[in-house]
This record gives C-alpha cells, structure tokens and sequence, in this order.
C-alpha cells in the first residue's frame, strides 16, 4: 500500500486549518510520528486521510486518489483511532472489538473474527477486561479498547491520534511495542500524532512536523528533531542529546513566548 499527500488543504468554514501540506510517499512497515502544537492541523489532517473531511489536492492511497475510493474502501483499508473515542455504554469490551472488526465486512461473525478479537485483547493484555461493560472503564482502559478496536481490523493504513494520552508509563512503551511489531510484520503504513516527544523519537522512523496548517519540516528524527524547531514552532528552548542507545532526547528548558496565566494575577 502506497500513501502520499500532495498539496491538501482544508477549510472550517473561512478558516483555513490546512494550507498546503506536502508528504511524500510513506514508507510501509515504520511509524511515522506527526508533530507539532496544539491547533497545528494534526487531526484534521488525519480525518482528511481518513475520508471523513473533504480536502482540496490529493491523497492517493494505493496509487488511486482517495475520492476514486468508495466510503467502504477507505473505511477497510484506513484505521483512525480518533483522540477521543465515542463510548457506547451498553457494549462489552469484547463485543464493541468484534463490532470494530466487523464494520466494512458481513455481520456474519466467523471463528476467525472471534480468534482475532481475543488475539488482540491478549496482546495487549487486556483479556481480563473483555466481559466488562465500556462505561465501567478508566480512562486508559478505555484507550487501550480504542487501540484493540484499531488494531483488529488489520487495516492498510493506521492513523492513531495520540494514543497513549490516557496510559501509564508501562502501558504507553507496551502499546508502543506492540504499534511497531504490527506495523513491520505486516507492513503497513502508520502515523501516530504524538506530544511526547521523547516517546516519538523512540518509536518513530520519520517525522512530519506540522505548524499553523503547514509542514515546518519532514524527515528522520537527527533532521528534524533539532533545538531550532523546537524554539520555531513549540516556542521553547530545548536539549537535544542522543542517549547511549541512539535514541534522541529532548529536555525542555524554558517557554521563550510570553503566553499563558499571568503568575502575577494568580498569587
Ligand atoms: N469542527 C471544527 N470546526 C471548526 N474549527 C475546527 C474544527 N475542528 C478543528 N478546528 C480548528 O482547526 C484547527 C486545527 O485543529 P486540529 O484538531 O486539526 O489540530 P491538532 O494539531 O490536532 O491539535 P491538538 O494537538 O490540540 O489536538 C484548530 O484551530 C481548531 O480550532
């Protein structure tokens, strides 16, 4: 599956979130971590992957523009797991990963589908929770649902918007873990929106970096992940060291922008 973004922009109403943005064809089989501030464009651009927006320029997945797709398609081939998912309260874990699984397909539910979902509840270490109802869960509990139902549906491409927010320390590595093993032994195309940065330099292969509806940069993490972006598009002064394993480190030092609560009228 090939996926590329050619010159897309969106519009809410006269407001435009995404002004052009630029992504080359990503490679199958590594994570690529979608970066950037708040308001930066990250989830509208996923939903314009997704299909669920309607964007201007081109989103070609597996050398066919996206609007050549049918809804069915692209709901197939694309799994987004949105920043906060819908919670249906009358649903039991297992059966709201079943119905993630069974969306695009027939009703009809096969020993494979069943196996799958259990597979998958397993791998992330949550088949303790498979007969508790969604509305009983905790926040990451209900995160780590969202992932199951993502990843069940053995999709094309991923698109995950910030999916370890709610989870622990332990939990957000293991899903991690568990993101890249799926997305090399199946080879599939995956982008995960990230705020920590230290956990995309991790993970991630290569980077986009999105501001104010534009990409400030696109590249692996020692191109992109530098002091000066930090200071451009985060506004913060910043470290970047390489640990002893090769991994980047970002410590933030400081805000260099005058925003946020006035400490005087607080005290
Ligand atoms: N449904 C909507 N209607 C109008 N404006 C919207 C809508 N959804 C998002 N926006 C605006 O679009 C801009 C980009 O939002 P988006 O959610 O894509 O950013 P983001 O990079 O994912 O941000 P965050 O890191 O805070 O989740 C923001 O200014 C936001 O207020």
């Amino acid at each position: 599956m090939i996926l590329s973004v050619d010159e897309v922009r969106f519009s809410y109403g006269a407001v435009t979130v995404l002004d052009g943005i630029t992504i080359g064809e990503l490679d199958p089989g590594k994570i690529t971590a979608t970066i950037g501030p708040n308001a930066a464009g990250k989830t509208t651009l996923f939903k314009c992957i997704a299909g669920l927006l309607k964007p201007e320029g081109s989103i070609r997945l597996g050398g066919k523009d996206l609007r050549q797709h049918s809804r069915e398609e692209i709901t197939k081939k694309v799994s987004y797991l949105p920043q906060e998912s819908p919670v249906n309260a009358v649903l039991t874990v297992f059966e709201a990963v079943l119905l993630a699984r069974k969306h695009t397909l027939s009703w009809r539910v096969s020993d494979e589908d069943l196996r799958a979902c259990a597979q998958i509840l397993e791998n992330l270490d949550i088949e303790d929770l498979s007969t508790r109802f969604l509305n009983e869960l905790s926040g990451g509990q209900k995160q780590m649902v969202s992932i199951a139902q993502a990843l069940v549906r053995e999709p094309d491409v991923l698109l995950m918007d910030e999916p370890t927010s709610s989870l622990d320390l332990q939990r957000q590595l293991e899903v991690l873990d568990l993101i890249r093993e799926v997305t090399a032994g199946r080879g599939i195309i995956t982008l995960i929106s990230l705020h920590d940065l230290n956990l995309a330099a991790r993970y991630a292969a290569y980077f986009v970096v999105m501001d104010k509806g534009t990409v400030y940069a696109s590249g692996e993490g020692h191109q992109v992940l530098t002091p000066e972006m930090l200071r451009d598009v985060y506004g913060v002064n910043a470290t970047v060291l390489t640990s002893p394993d090769g991994i980047l480190q970002v410590t933030p030092l400081g805000s260099v922008r005058k925003r946020g609560p006035r400490v005087d009228a607080l005290v």
